[in-house]
């Protein structure tokens, strides 16, 4: 792992999809011109969080303006792109998938969300990711020149055992496009992002939109990088924002070094 700057992009996301594909865009200019190397996005970026807009605003890797976007701009701007998540079809089926891209504008690998978010909280939420969308099935680590980076969407980040697995196959940071809600966001966003950071001794990077109280779901917010100590590094609140952060390797190093959790492991 070397030193690098990352970028996390928290905007509005609205139903006019080639509005959000410029606001993403705009944001990725923006985090490359201030020096970020890696550069993510949030959960479902271009389309409402909402199984109403699931199909209609689905696309097909083959034939996607969203992936196109993406390829273009990790190439143009010279930076890694984690481009938050879209929903990905294939064989009539849906998926909530993360890309990501290299500074050459190649597609790495991708990750199709392993937990569906299926929740009924009386009163407070009820969602049932499971009506329109099929898990993933495998973990998604990645290699990059800065570090191992391990991909989580939203509600992977609830389970420990996934992100152990992660941290056992070298993930040194582990980035995560995520969209918490009112219900959950203040209940849980911050302790479980730490949690796992602090578990697994890795950085943890968590994208959300940011807040629009007209929406159907409405999102936490709340942008954040925990360290591989457990501490919070950097954080947005739940305004449209960039956060710009510096990783610096060390910490992990010193730390893994200091309190051997991983090697301690059984
Ligand atoms: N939206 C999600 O996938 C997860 C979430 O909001 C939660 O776990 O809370």
């Amino acid at each position: 792992m070397k030193d690098f700057t990352l970028g996390l992009c928290q905007f509005m996301v609205t139903n006019n999809k080639k509005e959000n594909l410029l606001t993403a865009l705009n944001y990725i200019e923006q985090a490359a011109s201030n020096g970020c190397n890696i550069i993510a996005l949030p959960e479902v970026f271009n389309c409402p969080y909402d199984n109403n807009f699931f199909n209609s605003f689905s696309e097909e890797e083959h034939n996607s303006e969203t992936l196109n976007l993406l390829k273009n701009a990790a190439k143009d701007f010279n930076v890694y792109i984690i481009g938050g998540s879209i929903i990905e079809r294939e064989d009539n089926k849906l998926y909530n998938t993360s890309y990501i891209f290299s500074p050459e504008g190649k597609l790495l690998d991708k990750h199709r969300k392993v937990h569906l978010f299926d929740i009924d909280i009386p009163n407070k939420i009820t969602f049932k990711e499971s009506d329109t969308l099929t898990a993933g099935d495998k973990l998604t680590v990645i290699d990059t020149p800065y570090c191992k980076i391990g991909i989580a969407i939203c509600y992977d980040m609830r389970f420990p055992e996934m992100f152990k697995k992660m941290a056992l196959s070298e993930a040194e940071l582990i980035i995560i496009p995520a969209a918490f809600n009112m219900t959950t966001g203040p209940a849980h966003w911050n302790l479980t992002l730490r949690a796992r950071a602090l578990d697994n001794q890795v950085f943890v990077a968590a994208i959300s939109p940011a807040r629009d109280t007209t929406a159907s779901y409405v999102a936490y917010g709340h942008s954040l990088v925990a360290s591989p100590w457990g501490d919070i590094i950097s954080s947005l609140d739940d305004k449209p924002g960039l956060l710009v952060c510096k990783i610096d390797s060390k910490l992990l190093y010193n730390i893994r070094e200091q309190l051997p959790l991983l090697k301690h492991s059984k």
